[in-house]
């Protein structure tokens, strides 16, 4: 289960099930229920073992209709449970309706007037948010944003699909942001259905979501063929554990395999005092298997180098001639531009690295370069390069996409990192890893995957200086082993939180290549 679903294909997937007669939209809405209140004794199983008050805050659409079965059958299981409704019950929606008349056969109705005043925090063992899910197309009105502040105050403990007013595709909260709400907003639990929805996957939603739990409706079989180029992939949990391992396994199988045939990565340093990210970059590479590192140092640099370096080797670099000389050896099969390399020089080598037909990481330096003439650079790349930018370099890449991300979301769905980095391939012709706890990666034919380092597998250390570089030196080394530019770039960077999260707190960029053995021993037992 490692695709992430929009809104619309979720949809998609309901009406064709119900079009076929294979169920009924009320009989979806009772499993969702059903879900609900499986996903939460799952995460607190004393709470299926005693007595408690629960609190449902329903919308007006199907959401709410979620809220009135979970309000039934926790009172079915011996809870006291108090129902608030957001809207008119007589516009209801059908299905959410026959849920709001079930549940008035057991209880009531209170009225919003005592939401105010801390009432939900001081009564209740579980607040449970079904006000909107994924049928918010527009921000909150202010009436629907006052049901849902007390419900934020107070902290929501489960969400049903999604926490209201956000959105489930992009990850963000539609409209401007609230200045009357301060508080730190979490959830602990989501319960959703089938997949993940994107948005689970990108922040800042990813961010408020303590835990997620994925139930079943039964309409697997409708979902989306996610052969399709069009399904984003999550690398997260066990599926992409079972994928790397393999990917490793299969690169490092030939135990007869000479060095040479691992590959050979040159990456390009900066000058004298300017060398480290470009050491990071090598090792990092060395380490994940290129079969040979060599760093091409400008003469000034030369002494330094040397005397930090052992299992990487050194050729001088002074200028783009010097390059094109290197460049004639053919078993160099990949070069890493940008870490540490400066503006300038970076300028005068991308277009002879890239030229050489190699494939070809681009970061840091090697982007910002193109500043204000990003057509430049996408005149240049081809399909063997990736670049990698964090969220300045990008914004200096492509600014339009960057400014449409930052503006307010008006409208639901609203644009998401997803959007911005597949806009992004398609404009450059080649692979962009968008950086950050999120990281996006989206190749020219729509392919996209979201590698997370949120939730679970939150690794906040890895903000630390040079993990890019670290990062860049990984997906060269996968492309010196022969992966395809869309699979280094997905696996060094699930690696790259791999190894975070191995390591922990305490972390500095360093410590990621040489925790990579360990990993590697952990995916290969
Ligand atoms: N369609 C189905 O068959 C199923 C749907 N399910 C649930 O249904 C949800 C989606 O239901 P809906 O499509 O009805 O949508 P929602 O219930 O998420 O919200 C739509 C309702 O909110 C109102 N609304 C939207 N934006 C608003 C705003 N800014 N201010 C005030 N009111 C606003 C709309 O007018 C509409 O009445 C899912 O998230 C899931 O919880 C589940 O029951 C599983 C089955
Ligand atoms: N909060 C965070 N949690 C997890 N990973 C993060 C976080 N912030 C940044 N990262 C990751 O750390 C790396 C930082 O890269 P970059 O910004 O290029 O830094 P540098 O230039 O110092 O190497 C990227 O891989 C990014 O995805
Ligand atoms: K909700």
């Amino acid at each position: 289960m490692s695709e992430l679903l929009t809104a619309a294909q979720m949809r998609t997937a309901e009406n064709t099930a119900t079009d076929a007669g294979q169920v009924t939209g009320l009989e979806l809405m009772e499993r969702a229920g059903r879900g609900v209140v499986e996903a939460v004794f799952e995460e607190w199983p004393t709470l299926a073992a005693s007595r408690h008050k629960a609190v449902v805050l329903c919308g007006p659409g199907n959401n709410g209709g979620d809220g009135f079965v979970v309000a039934r059958l926790l009172k079915e299981w011996g809870w006291e449970v108090e129902v608030f409704l957001y809207g008119d019950a007589a516009k209801l929606s059908p299905d959410a309706r026959v849920n709001y008349e079930r549940w008035l056969c057991l209880g009531t109705i209170t009225s919003n007037e005592s939401l105010e005043g801390g009432y939900l925090s001081a009564n209740f063992d579980l607040v449970i948010d079904a006000v909107f899910g994924t049928g918010l197309s527009r921000p909150l009105t202010e009436d629907a944003w006052l049901f849902c502040k007390e419900m934020y105050k107070a902290g929501i403990d489960v969400a049903i699909d999604v926490p209201s007013g956000f959105c489930s595709d992009s990850g963000r909260f539609l409209g401007e942001s609230r200045s009357d709400f301060e508080g730190p907003l979490s959830v602990a639990l989501t319960v959703t259905f089938e997949r993940l929805r994107q948005g689970h996957a990108l922040l800042p939603l990813a961010g408020v979501l303590r835990a997620c739990a994925v139930k079943s409706i039964g309409i697997d079989q409708y979902l989306p063929d996610f052969r399709r180029e069009t399904s984003v992939s999550y690398l997260s949990g066990q599926a992409r554990i079972g994928a790397s391992r393999k990917a490793v396994l299969n690169s490092t199988a030939q135990s007869s395999s000479h060095k040479y045939s691992h590959g050979h990565t040159l990456v390009l340093s900066g000058g004298a005092g300017r060398t480290g990210a470009a050491r990071l970059s090598g090792r990092a590479a060395l380490r994940i298997g290129a079969g040979l590192v060599t760093l091409g140092v400008p003469g000034s640099a030369q002494m330094e180098v040397a005397s930090q370096v052992t299992g990487i080797m050194l050729k001088r670099v002074d200028s783009k001639e010097d390059l094109s000389g290197i460049l004639e050896d053919e078993r160099i099969n990949v070069l890493c531009l940008g870490p540490g390399l400066g503006i300038e020089r970076a300028g005068g080598l991308v277009p002879v690295a890239v030229a050489a037909g190699r494939a070809c990481v681009l970061d840091a330096d090697a982007l910002s370069a193109y500043e204000g003439r990003p057509e430049a650079l996408f005149d240049l790349v081809t399909e063997t390069c990736i670049l990698t930018p964090h969220g300045g370099e990008f914004a200096r890449l492509f600014p339009d996409l960057a400014a449409k991300l930052n503006a307010p979301s008006l409208d639901g769905p609203a644009y998401s990192k997803v959007d911005a980095t597949r806009e992004a391939a398609a404009r450059a012709g080649c692979v962009v890893l968008y950086k950050g706890a999120d990281t996006v990666i989206a190749s020219p034919d729509g392919r996209c995957s979201v590698n997370s380092a949120l939730g679970e597998r939150a690794a906040p250390w890895l903000a630390t200086a040079g993990s890019g570089d670290v990062l860049a030196g990984f997906i060269a080394g996968l492309l010196a082993r022969g992966f395809s530019p869309m699979s280094a770039a997905e696996t060094g960077a699930w690696l790259h939180v791999e190894c975070a999260l191995s390591f922990g707190p305490g972390l500095i960029a360093e410590d990621l290549a040489e925790e990579l053995p360990k990993v590697f021993k952990r995916l290969c037992s």
